[in-house]
Formats: C-alpha cells, structure tokens, sequence
C-alpha cells in the first residue's frame, strides 16, 4: 500500500489512478462532434521511449491504469512497440473508431493490451457515413474489428455510442440487442455529446434518458470513477457516460490526460494549464506529475455561481481526437 506522500492526490482530494494518453491527433474519419481529447491539434507525436518513461514514472505513483485515445490511436503502426514499452500495469485499453481493428486485435493482445472500446453510434450505414463523413461500408469493417476484438480476448469490448437528436436517439433498444447477441462480451457505452464542433446541434436531454433506462434496469452499479452508472437491462449491460454539468463526474475524476505532443494535461475541458515535458528528463518527470495535479480543478461544481472555470475555456471545433 502506498503512503498518501506517494499517490497523486490533488487539492480536491482526488487521486489520480489512471492516465489517458492521446498517441496521434491524426483520424480516418473527421466525425461531426469529434472533441479531439480537447487538445490543439498539433502534428508532433511522442515517441515510444517518451511515452514508457512518462507511465513508469506515474506507475510509480500508484496509477495502474492507461487509456489510449487519439485522433485514431491505431494509424500510428508503432503502437504495438508502446504497448510491449509499457511496465505492468492492472488495466491498458485503447478507444478507436474500429476501422483499423481486424487486422490488428490478435497483435495488440500479444503485445499486452488488455480491452478495447469501439465508436459505434448506429447500425445503419447511411446514418453511420453520415456521422462519420466515412463510407458506409466502414461500418461493416468495424462490426468485422469487434467480432476480432472479441475472438483475440480484448473483452468486455465497450461500444461507445455518442446519442445524437435526430439521429440515433431511437436506436438504443437495437443497440442493446446488438450486445446482447454477443452474450457477455460486449458493454453499451452511452455518451452524452458534448459542444464540440457541431455537437450543440445534436445535445438532447440525456438525463431523462438515463432515468428512463434506470427505470427498466433489473440492477444498477456504481464505478468508481466518475460515479457512472450501468444498468442491467434484460441481460444487456449499458453504462452512462453524463459529464455535462454534473458536478458528482468531476468530483470523482481520477485521470490525467497527455497529449499526443507530450503534454501533461489537468482536464479535458481545460487548456490553458498544459505542462510540457518532450525535453525533460527522466529524473525531472515526477515534479511535473505533481505540478500538473496542482493545476487539478473539478470543472463542474455544485452550483453554477460555484463553478471555477469560465465554459468559455472550451476548445470547440475542431478535428482530429476521440
Ligand atoms: N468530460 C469528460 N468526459 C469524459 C471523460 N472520460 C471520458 N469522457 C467521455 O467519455 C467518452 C468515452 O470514453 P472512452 O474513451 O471510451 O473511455 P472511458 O469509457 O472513459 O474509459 P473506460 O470505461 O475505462 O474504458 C469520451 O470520448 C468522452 O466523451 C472525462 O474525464 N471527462
Ligand atoms: S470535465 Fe470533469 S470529469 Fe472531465 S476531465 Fe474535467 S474535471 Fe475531469
Ligand atoms: S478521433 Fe474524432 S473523427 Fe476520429 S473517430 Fe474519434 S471522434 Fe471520430
């Protein structure tokens, strides 16, 4: 057990156990509410030694788990040398559009990835190019990557579904269906949009929605990060993803974002904050951990008179991220 001197515990009492490390801001789809990890898009990626030299030294620090993310995480082809780079850790995952995953999900078992999360927001493939400004044959080559994801042993495979007014606010029972028929091995993700380039356009009330699937739920859990919820729904597991103004998703946020530049980042929502380390040494990497959870602020608080930070500190529109 770690003493509190060595976690990573910021002035809220939130200690962070996870890293989301964006690999690339390079994508082969250009979504229409993309938040590109939040991030300015820069076209410099850190290298494999960078990124194993930043999660050993968190490692040390009691963060156990890594979450990759992008732009498209599986574009960079050196992705399996990050993951054979890594030290050991409880839980390494990746979110990627699918795309790129059928012919890459046995590799990146071997190479030590333990899940994987998939963007799949309809099983339509006019909504799906729509969406994705992809062909609608794209979608076959993701419902191809799950099924590999699934056969390599990268499960539970999350489905992220990102639930869009007018789109696909009516395909959540399918989708259910659509998990169910993979008996175990797949979780529904419902993620609330965010005002992110033309995201506005398709926000809906999602908390009704998720009352609605509490109603219908026949047992409910709890994670511990964030406090998100899934249900139990007829043997189908669906989780929540609700981060807008809700202050109990940032009380319990235990994760630090890096940028694909190499950049230490407090929140998703926050830019201005950033700390550099592409030229820091290895011995200097623990200061900057702790300098950036300083800078570690719950975006959303209790009341809006409350809140911290101005929602005008939101990088909107833009490409490029997951
Ligand atoms: N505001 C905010 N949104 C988040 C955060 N983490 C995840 N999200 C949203 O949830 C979406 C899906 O997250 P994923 O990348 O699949 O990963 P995850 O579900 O957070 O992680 P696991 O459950 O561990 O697989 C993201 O694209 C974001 O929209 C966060 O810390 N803050
Ligand atoms: S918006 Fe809230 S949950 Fe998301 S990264 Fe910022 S503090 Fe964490
Ligand atoms: S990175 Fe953005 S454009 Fe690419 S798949 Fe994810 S959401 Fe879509």
């Amino acid at each position: 057990m770690k003493s509190s001197k060595d976690l990573l515990t910021d002035r809220f009492g939130r200690t962070v156990t996870s890293l989301r490390i964006s690999l690339t801001n390079r994508c082969n789809l250009d979504c229409i509410y993309c938040h590109s990890e939040g991030d300015e898009g820069t076209r410099n990626e850190m290298t494999v030694e960078m990124i194993a030299q930043i999660v050993d030294t968190a490692s040390k620090f009691g963060v156990n788990k890594v979450k990759f993310s992008g732009g498209e995480p599986l574009v960079r082809t050196d992705f399996e040398d990050i993951l054979k780079a890594l030290p050991e850790l409880k839980d390494v995952s990746v979110t990627t559009n699918g795309v790129l995953l059928k012919g890459r999900a046995h590799d990146l078992k071997e190479a030590g990835l333990d899940r994987v999360n998939v963007s799949l927001d309809t099983l339509d493939p006019d909504k799906y190019a729509y969406i994705t400004h992809g062909r609608p044959e794209d979608l076959y080559e993701v419902l191809e990557g799950i099924k590999a994801a699934i056969d390599a042993g990268l499960t539970p495979v999350k489905i992220n579904m990102v639930l869009l007014k007018g789109i696909n606010e009516n395909e959540i029972d399918d989708m259910l269906d659509f998990v169910r028929g993979y008996s175990g091995d797949l979780v529904l993700q419902i993620i609330q949009v965010m005002d992110f380039r033309d995201g506005a356009q398709y926000d809906l009330d999602a908390k009704k929605i998720e009352e609605d699937l509490e109603r219908r739920a026949d047992d409910i859990r709890m994670r511990k990060m964030h406090h998100r919820k899934s249900y139990i729904i007829n043997g189908a597991e669906v989780e929540f993803v609700r981060p807008i103004e809700n202050a109990e998703f940032c009380a319990n946020c235990n994760r630090l974002r890096i940028t694909a530049d190499g950049k230490l980042k407090p929140c998703l929502l926050v830019n201005d904050n950033l700390i550099d380390f592409t030229n820091a040494k290895q011995e200097e990497l623990p200061e900057l951990l702790r300098a950036s959870i300083e800078r570690r602020i719950p975006f959303y608080t209790d009341s809006e008179e409350k809140r911290i930070i101005e929602k005008k500190t939101i990088i909107g529109d833009r490409k490029d991220g997951s």
